[in-house]
């Protein structure tokens, strides 16, 4: 049964890995992530996501300094969102960075994408002291999780302040018109989080929710719909496609009107 919830604005967080993606076939420095950066930001974007993978396949790890430096100079409104494996140098990363929130995801080195969220309670330690020493440097954390109620809660228990909704099994099923099922495993991990939590709004419990992969104009409505009070949407794949026809400013426009 859904819950009876009121539908908020959720926030465009533009990933820019396609970008650097496009940038590594050269050796050259276009296109340049800071500019693109710019430019979502000026078309309204709330803010910017990078996952740097070890091996620096698209995001290196000086993108990541040159886009806080640019956030915190010229966009101070924006959310920086880095999101990673839980190493050290990850840590060491994401905290001399000072993103305003770190997306933990399970993603071993050597996985081409993001295929799978966290087994919360089998990764308690690895999880808790990461939260731990993000929190001490006065950074958010969210967590990468698949779409089951059982992580969602072991997420508020670990001390996470949001989840990121793995979105690719949706994003899979929908276009083959076959995502009735896992919207109604969206719909019961939704009301999951909103029950759990430890540390969101003074009286309240709720666990806020991000979501992410393979998200695009034509899936979002439908998951709007059954998460009504989304906060946060991270596109990177989708978004830059359909930036490839029309720009990005326009996408950033199309996007932002789907997600109010
Ligand atoms: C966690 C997530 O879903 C995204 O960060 C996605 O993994 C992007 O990574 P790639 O751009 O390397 O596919
Ligand atoms: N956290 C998901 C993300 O940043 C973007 O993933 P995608 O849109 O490139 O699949």
């Amino acid at each position: 049964m859904p819950d009876n919830i009121a539908a908020t604005p959720t926030k465009l967080s533009v990933n820019l890995n396609a970008v650097a993606f496009l940038r590594n076939r050269r050796d050259m420095p276009w296109p340049s992530v800071v500019d693109t950066a710019r430019l979502v930001l000026d078309a309204g974007a709330h803010g910017i996501t990078v996952h740097p993978r070890p091996d620096q396949r698209h995001i290196r790890f000086n993108d990541v300094h040159d886009l806080a430096t640019l956030i915190a100079a010229d966009y101070p409104e924006a959310e920086f969102n880095v999101e990673g494996y839980p190493s050290r140098d990850f840590l060491d990363l994401a905290m001399a960075s000072r993103a305003h929130q770190v997306t933990l995801v399970p993603d071993d080195p050597g996985q081409s994408t993001s295929d799978h969220g966290w087994q919360v309670e089998q990764n308690q330690e690895l999880l808790g002291s990461a939260i731990d020493a993000l929190h001490a440097n006065s950074q958010r954390v969210s967590l990468f999780v698949d779409v089951n109620a059982a992580d969602v809660c072991a997420a508020g228990d670990v001390g996470a302040d949001r989840i990121e909704f793995y979105t690719g099994p949706y994003a899979a099923l929908f276009e083959r018109s076959e995502h009735g099922g896992e919207l109604g495993r969206l719909n019961d991990a939704a009301h999951a989080a909103r029950q759990a939590g430890h540390n969101a709004q003074p009286g309240s419990r709720a666990l806020t929710m991000n979501a992410g992969h393979d998200l695009t104009l034509s899936n979002l409505p439908a998951l709007k719909e059954v998460v009504p009070d989304l906060a946060e949407v991270s596109i990177g794949h989708g978004i830059t496609a359909d930036a490839l026809v029309m720009g990005f400013p326009e996408a950033v426009r199309r996007y932002l009107q789907v997600l109010s």
